[in-house]
């Protein structure tokens, strides 16, 4: 089976739930191909030395376009995206623009911590497959 591939994006009031989540779950991730954009890619590899995360421009500066581009090429098998829904964002388009390529492409999306948790677990049954 195909390496899958995984995109981490965290909004800054959600990036400590961010580091979070990814150190809890280092051991699962790790046989990932883990993409994510600038600062959270910055702060899952402070968090996580043992996860190869390729870190793609910072949401504001493109990173959630390039993500979008890449489900587009169908290169994302899932989204873990911890939106902040109580600030501004001042490209909130593209916000937007990558949620719904998410849903256009119909790939696995988690917006909340809550939603990750349930989700990842469906990967350690992949890796137990695979095994
Ligand atoms: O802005 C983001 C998501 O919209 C995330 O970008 P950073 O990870 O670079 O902060």
């Amino acid at each position: 089976m195909d390496k899958l591939t995984l995109a981490l994006v965290a909004h800054d009031a959600k990036k400590d739930d961010m580091a979070r989540f990814a150190a809890m779950h280092e051991a699962t991730l790790r046989p990932f191909a883990i993409f994510a954009t600038g600062t959270t890619g910055a702060r899952v590899m402070e968090h996580c030395p043992t996860l190869s995360v390729t870190r793609l421009k910072s949401g504001p500066l493109g990173g959630d376009q390039q993500i979008g581009a890449m489900i587009a090429d169908g290169k994302i098998d899932a989204l873990f995206f911890f939106v902040d829904p109580l600030s501004p964002h001042p490209h909130d388009v593209d916000v937007k623009a990558l949620m719904r390529l998410a849903l256009v492409y119909d790939i696995p999306m988690a917006l909340n911590p809550a939603t990750a948790e349930r989700l990842i677990e469906t990967f350690k049954a992949h890796i137990a497959q695979e095994a």
